[in-house]
Order: structure tokens, then C-alpha cells, then sequence
């Protein structure tokens, strides 16, 4: 039987999302300004469900990848996706929303059915980098974000200037005002993991889902731009998903966690969950959670994925 704790589920008040070609920032919008100070705490900590998994599985290439999955992501929280190679934490974000199928169960997300309404997520993909010899700069990575749907149609003047100032906001947001207008080629890859994320709040969306952000960065790159993603959650009433290898980087941000165990999840805070008990129970087999002395968490003898994931990578 799947080892699933289900998580407090919250109900608000539905969804809305920024139609495409409107200043997801301006002063019409109903969002926080990408460049205002912090948000109200009424909205920073709303109440609203974002996502929620109900009894969710999955099935690809004739195998479960993970079933009777339940969880729930409320507006302005943090929570990472946690598991070993090939568990499924991809596929979660992936099926949440609605690039791949449920084989049973329910998503929602911001209220409705995965794939209806994608407009207010910002999604960032595992392992997307650019080759060096792009000649793209900074800048037009994000502007792509915020009229890429036009496939380079000219957009009137007034848009074009709207889109030119929300691209203005979000550079100065993620912190990127002095290497934006480089060829994005030539930046290391903290400094395109910012873009990225730049592009991703583009259209003003009220979830970001993060796919391993923070890979491939070194030490110092993980811990800026793990404070950068906190930053937008705290400040911009942005709710977070972020699938992580390592939860360290992030852990005196999260909020909760998922954890995902062959068979199942279970979610909490990560007092609750990152602990032997639990995840010995999670995975039926001997988990140990050590405390190293600067407070990094360190996850011993957690089970690897299952051999016939073994080529994901090639197939996702
Ligand atoms: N399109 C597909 N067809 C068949 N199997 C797939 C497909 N996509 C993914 N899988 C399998 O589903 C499993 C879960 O993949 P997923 O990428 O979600 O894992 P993950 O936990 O994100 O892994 P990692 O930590 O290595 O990124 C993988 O082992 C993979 O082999």
C-alpha cells in the first residue's frame, strides 16, 4: 500500500489568470508591481489553493511512475519537490500541468483542469542552458516571455513599450541590469538561471513551477538564487514549486515539502518530513537523516530509482 500523508488542503476563492498582451505588472492587472515593495501580508499568505492532487498516478511507457499522490501548493507558499533520480518529480510538475496524462485521479490547478490554466504559471524546465555561441542578448530571453506567443509579428507602439518596461521590471527584479544586454551565451549559468526565471514571471503568474534551478550552479550561484526565488515568493505573492536535488540551498525558505517515494508521497513541513522515521517509512527500507554541524541536512542510505527509469532523460 502507497505510503501518502495527505496534506492539509485549503480552499479560497478560484483563479484568475493575466490575459496574454496586458502588462502583467501594471497598474490594471490586479498583480503586485514587479518593482513595488513588499506585498500585504493578506496576499503574501492567502489562502487560495493553487494546485491541488488528488489521488493522482501516472503511467509512462507501461510503468507507474508514482500513485495515489496527493498534494496542494496555497498562494504565496514555498514548497520543493523532493526524491531521488527518476522518482517522478518532473512528471509531477509535468502532469500538474498538463503536459502529461493521469493515468487516475484529479489535478487543479489555479482552479482548473492541467493544461487550462497554464497562462498563470511560470514554468522553467530541467536543464535548459544556451549555447555559448548564441549571439541572443539578456534582454530578448526575457521579452520572449512577455510577447514570444507573437512569433516576432511587430506589436504596436504602446504594447511594444509596455512590453519593453515590464521587461525593464523584471530585469531590475531578478537582479540582472548589469549583464542583460550581453549575448546570453557568454553569461555563466547563474546569470541565465536568473533570466530564465525572469522570463518565467513574465505574464505575472501567481505559481511559478521551477524544475531544478538550481542545478548545474555552484555553491555560492545555488545560495543567490535560492534567495532571489524566496524573495519573489515573499515579496511578489508568487507561490513556488520547485523540484530540488538537494534541499539544503533552500531549506530555510521552504515552507513544506513533497517528498516522493516509489508508490507514493508524503508532505509537510520539512521538520516533519525530512526525518529517519519518515522516510524510512516513505521507503521501506532504512532511511538515515543526519544533521551535519552548519545545520546541512544530509539523506543516507535513500534508495535509488527504479531500474527501467534508467534512460528518463532520452524519453521526457
Ligand atoms: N515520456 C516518457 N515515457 C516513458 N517513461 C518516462 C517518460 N518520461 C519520464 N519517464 C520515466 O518516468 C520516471 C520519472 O521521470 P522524472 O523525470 O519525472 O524523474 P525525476 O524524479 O524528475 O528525475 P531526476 O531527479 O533524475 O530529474 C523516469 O524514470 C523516466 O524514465
Amino acid at each position: 500500500m502507497p505510503l501518502v500523508k495527505p496534506t492539509t488542503v485549503r480552499t479560497g476563492p478560484g483563479s484568475e489568470t493575466v490575459p496574454a498582451g496586458r502588462d502583467p505588472f501594471g497598474p490594471d492587472s490586479g498583480r503586485v508591481s514587479a518593482v513595488a515593495g513588499p506585498v500585504p501580508a493578506d496576499r503574501a499568505a492567502g489562502t487560495a489553493t493553487l494546485l491541488e492532487v488528488t489521488d493522482a498516478s501516472v503511467v509512462l511507457g507501461g510503468c507507474a511512475v508514482w500513485s495515489a499522490v496527493n498534494a496542494s501548493v496555497t498562494e504565496g507558499e514555498f514548497v520543493a519537490i523532493l526524491g531521488p533520480n527518476g522518482v517522478g518529480k518532473s512528471t509531477l510538475l509535468k502532469a500538474s500541468l498538463g503536459l502529461l496524462p493521469l493515468a487516475s485521479g484529479r489535478v487543479r490547478l489555479l482552479g482548473r483542469a492541467p493544461g487550462e490554466a497554464n497562462a498563470g504559471v511560470g514554468y522553467l524546465p530541467q536543464r535548459r542552458s544556451f549555447d555559448a555561441s548564441l549571439r541572443v542578448r539578456g534582454l530578448d530571453v526575457v521579452r520572449l516571455g512577455v510577447d514570444g506567443d507573437r512569433w516576432g509579428l511587430p506589436v504596436p507602439g504602446r504594447r511594444s513599450r509596455q512590453a519593453a518596461a515590464t521587461v525593464d521590471r523584471l530585469v531590475d527584479l531578478v537582479g540582472a541590469g548589469g549583464y542583460a544586454h550581453r549575448p546570453v551565451g557568454q553569461l555563466s549559468g547563474g546569470e541565465q538561471q536568473r533570466l530564465l526565471i525572469a522570463q518565467a514571471l513574465a505574464r505575472g503568474p501567481r505559481l511559478l513551477m521551477l524544475d531544478e534551478p538550481l542545478d548545474s550552479l555552484d555553491l555560492p550561484n545555488q545560495a543567490a538564487v535560492a534567495g532571489l526565488i524566496s524573495r519573489i515568493c515573499r515579496e511578489e505573492g508568487v507561490a513556488v514549486v520547485m523540484v530540488a536535488h538537494d534541499v539544503n540551498p533552500i531549506l530555510g525558505y521552504l515552507d513544506r515539502v513533497i517528498y516522493l517515494g516509489q508508490g507514493g508521497a508524503i508532505s509537510g513541513t520539512p521538520d516533519e518530513v525530512i526525518t529517519s522515521e519518515t522516510l524510512t517509512r516513505l521507503y521501506g527500507t532504512p532511511i538515515e537523516v543526519l544533521t551535519a554541524s552548519d545545520g546541512r541536512l544530509v539523506v543516507v542510505g535513500q534508495p535509488e530509482a527504479p531500474a527501467h527509469h534508467s534512460d528518463r532523460h532520452a524519453r521526457s
